[in-house]
């Protein structure tokens, strides 16, 4: 009897696709040797670290750049390089990675901060999840990082949905106004927002954005490259020969963005092996594509209100049924309005509708520039947005209180297809 014979057999034990998924994972942190062309800023990375093998205070950094440039991949690996180098010398580096789309007030930066460093035994001090004031947080963390580390670095990314920059000041001048005193913090602020230190107070952006790095989009064969790297993902033979360069292709369409291209290619190996195909081939992958940018929008919008899903739709059918990309608010309202009423929503007012298109910009959902220069803001923002609006339609669709407007396109595409009935 093999030893498989006594497995219970509601469950797969082999995966014919797959050889090890956990490398496409997007918190999967590559190894040296497989991250591509980034050899110019890891090492300016490294230069503003390199202090902090020694026990002293880091370089402060701002890194830029588009989605899936590999900042937060570069971060981190030169970050674990600065650990385990410090800790042949008996320097303590730890490091804590905030992601500020999700924790963006002051308290919880600096209490998940603190909890990550935190040793109870070697501080005495507990860092409890709530019933804190700022204040005694951050007493905390000053303890924290004084008895557990010697240098600590965080790593802020989307650091532009801080709710203010207050913590930033407070962390980049901890050893200056002698909050601690044995130990020292580093920050890297991470961002796709270029001018993001613009919207920074005087005093923080003199002691933060000394040092700028810009990671610029991939090109296809740096992609091809990426994934060729991942290969081992999937058993040997199961990729046809044109999956790669096609993933490769169909993500550097907008800008080269290695998450796309690796969430392509695990999802299309995802759909070969629902299928029960033990071949990943092009048709995979062009399904892949279109599952990934729904999945990506959707995560975008996922927390956003029906009236904000119901402007998006309104957006969406103006970029559809015209060669134009933008439109102004007042547009947008007017269409709004119709979609309102279909749905039997109350009616926000226009300076509402102009707020949530706001909020929508700030989400990286659409764009919105104020027209002549500048990002939009007020009744002559122009609004444009940034998926493909078949996508966007299927995903706000799946939204039930929004389902009854599918009956409304479907209808519409029916008429202007001719086939509606004849007089
Ligand atoms: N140069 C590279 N070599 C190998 N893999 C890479 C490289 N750049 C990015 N990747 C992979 O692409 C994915 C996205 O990278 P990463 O999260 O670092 O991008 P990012 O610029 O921080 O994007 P975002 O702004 O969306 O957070 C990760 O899985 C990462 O491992």
């Amino acid at each position: 009897m093999s030893a498989n014979d006594d497995r219970d057999p509601l469950f797969r034990y082999d995966d014919p696709v797959f050889a090890d998924e956990r490398l496409l994972e997007i918190t999967h942190l590559p190894g040296p040797d497989r991250i591509v062309g980034r050899d110019e800023q890891m090492q300016r990375v490294a230069d503003a670290l390199n202090p902090a093998i020694f026990g002293s205070e880091p370089n402060h950094l701002f890194i830029f750049g588009k989605t899936g440039t590999g900042k937060s991949l570069i971060s981190r690996s030169v970050t674990k390089r600065v650990i385990s180098e410090a800790r042949r010398d008996d320097v303590t580096v730890k490091y804590a990675f905030i992601d500020c789309g999700e924790q963006n007030t002051e308290a919880s930066v600096i209490k998940t901060i603190a909890q990550i460093v935190n040793e109870p035994d070697r501080s005495g001090i507990s860092v409890p999840d709530r019933g804190l004031g700022t204040g005694d947080y951050y007493k905390r963390l000053w303890q924290a990082v004084d008895h557990c580390t010697d240098v600590t670095i965080v790593i802020l990314d989307e650091i532009d949905m801080l709710e203010d920059d207050e913590v930033l000041r407070k962390l980049s001048r901890a050893g200056e106004n002698r909050r601690i005193s044995d130990s020292s913090i580093g920050i890297i602020g991470i961002s796709n927002k270029i001018d993001f230190p613009d919207h920074l107070s005087e005093r923080v952006k003199s002691s933060l954005s000394r040092d700028e790095l810009v990671f610029s989009p991939y090109d296809a064969n740096q992609l091809v490259e990426i994934l060729e790297k991942r290969r081992d993902a999937f058993h040997d033979g199961v990729l046809s020969d044109d999956v790669i360069p096609l993933t490769a292709a169909l993500a550097a369409q907008e800008h080269g963005d290695a998450r796309k291209a690796i969430d392509i290619l695990r999802n299309a190996g995802r759909i070969a092996k629902k299928q029960n195909d033990t071949r990943v081939t092009a048709e995979h992958v062009r399904d892949a594509k279109e599952k990934t940018e729904a999945d990506r929008f959707n995560e975008l919008i996922e927390g956003s209100p029906q009236q904000a899903k119901a402007i998006l739709y309104a957006l969406t059918l103006l970029t559809e049924n015209s060669s134009e990309k933008e439109f102004p608010t007042k547009i947008i309202y007017n269409q709004y309005k119709e979609i309102a009423r279909q749905l039997d929503f109350d009616v926000l007012s226009e300076r509402r509708v102009q707020e949530i298109l706001q909020e929508q910009n700030f989400l990286n959902v659409i764009q919105s520039e104020r027209e002549g220069r500048g990002r939009g803001r007020g009744a002559h923002a122009k609004h444009r947005l940034l998926e493909n609006p078949s996508i966007v339609k299927k995903v706000l669709l799946r939204d039930a209180r929004l389902a009854p407007l599918e009956d409304a396109d479907a209808a519409d595409r029916e008429d202007s297809a001719g086939t509606g009935p004849q007089p």
